[in-house]
């Protein structure tokens, strides 16, 4: 199929892929892992400070068939890849793709891992089963990532309830917040409460906080009024700024 055809096209047992590429995993707690990135194209929400702009669009990348994107999978995975990493864009809009492609990683012995904003719970509890190792994703106001508060307000909800189903799972996962230095410290310290109502720090693997890259950096105040508000709830708080940037990789 002609490659302007396949553009704008999102139909039943299809994905729209924005791109597939192998480098060290540059976020969160398996940073330095040699990582697979199947980057699905198509995300609801935005962030103004978003790295993957040409991934927003929801009728950006291409269209494939599920067994095109399993035999660019089979292409790509090279020895001693720790894990493939679905990421977009946002992977939940594509989630029945995700589950598909999911379970094809593991047969081949990899493990899965959900790069997800968590916007939406009841697609995240569906996907969940089929992933290894999950993030919880909290957008902080100033990210700016939906138009208004009635959306934030909905927005929260769903990273809170799936912060609560991936740990009443036993998966472990670990929690990441992007901090700008126009992010409020009693926003951060209101939703640090709120993660600890619902988790408790022995179901979790970690809480990154995230500084924003090449925008509205925060300052060292900034960073350690952040980590001051997760410290006396969980001492395994950590600010890790994206690696790949500093070691110029994709
Ligand atoms: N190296 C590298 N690590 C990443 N971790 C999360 C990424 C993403 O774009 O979601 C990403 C990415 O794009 N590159
Ligand atoms: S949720 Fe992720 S992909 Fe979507 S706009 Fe925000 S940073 Fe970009
Ligand atoms: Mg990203």
């Amino acid at each position: 199929m002609q490659r302007e055809q396949q553009r704008g096209r999102r139909t039943a047992g299809t994905v729209r892929l924005s791109e597939i590429f192998t480098s060290i995993e540059g976020e969160g707690v398996f940073f330095g892992t040699k990582t697979m990135f199947v980057r699905l194209a198509g995300c609801p929400l935005k962030c103004h400070w978003c790295d993957t702009p040409y991934a927003i669009p929801m009728d950006s990348g291409y269209a494939h068939t599920i067994d095109e994107v399993k035999e660019m999978i089979s292409c790509e995975l090279q020895e001693n890849t720790y894990k493939v990493n679905f990421t977009g864009g946002e992977p939940l809009a594509q989630h029945e793709a995700v589950i598909e492609l999911a379970k094809f990683v593991r047969k081949k012995g990899v493990k899965t891992y959900l790069e997800s904003a968590c916007y939406d719970s009841a697609r995240f509890a569906k996907v969940l089963p089929y992933i290894d190792i999950c993030k919880i994703e909290f957008k902080m106001k100033d990210a700016r990532a939906v138009v208004d508060d009635k959306y934030y307000n909905n927005l929260l909800k769903n990273e809170l309830e799936c912060l609560k189903i991936a740990t009443e799972a036993g998966k472990m996962p670990y929690i990441k917040v992007v901090v700008t230095n126009s992010t409020d410290v009693d926003e951060f310290s209101a939703l640090v409460k709120e993660v600890f109502r619902v988790a408790s720090p022995k179901n979790i693997a970690g809480f990154i906080i995230q500084p924003s890259h090449k925008t509205d950096e925060p300052v060292l105040e900034r960073l350690f009024a952040f980590y001051d508000a997760v410290y006396p709830f969980y001492d395994q708080v950590r600010v890790v700024p994206q690696l790949h940037k500093i070691i110029g990789a994709r």
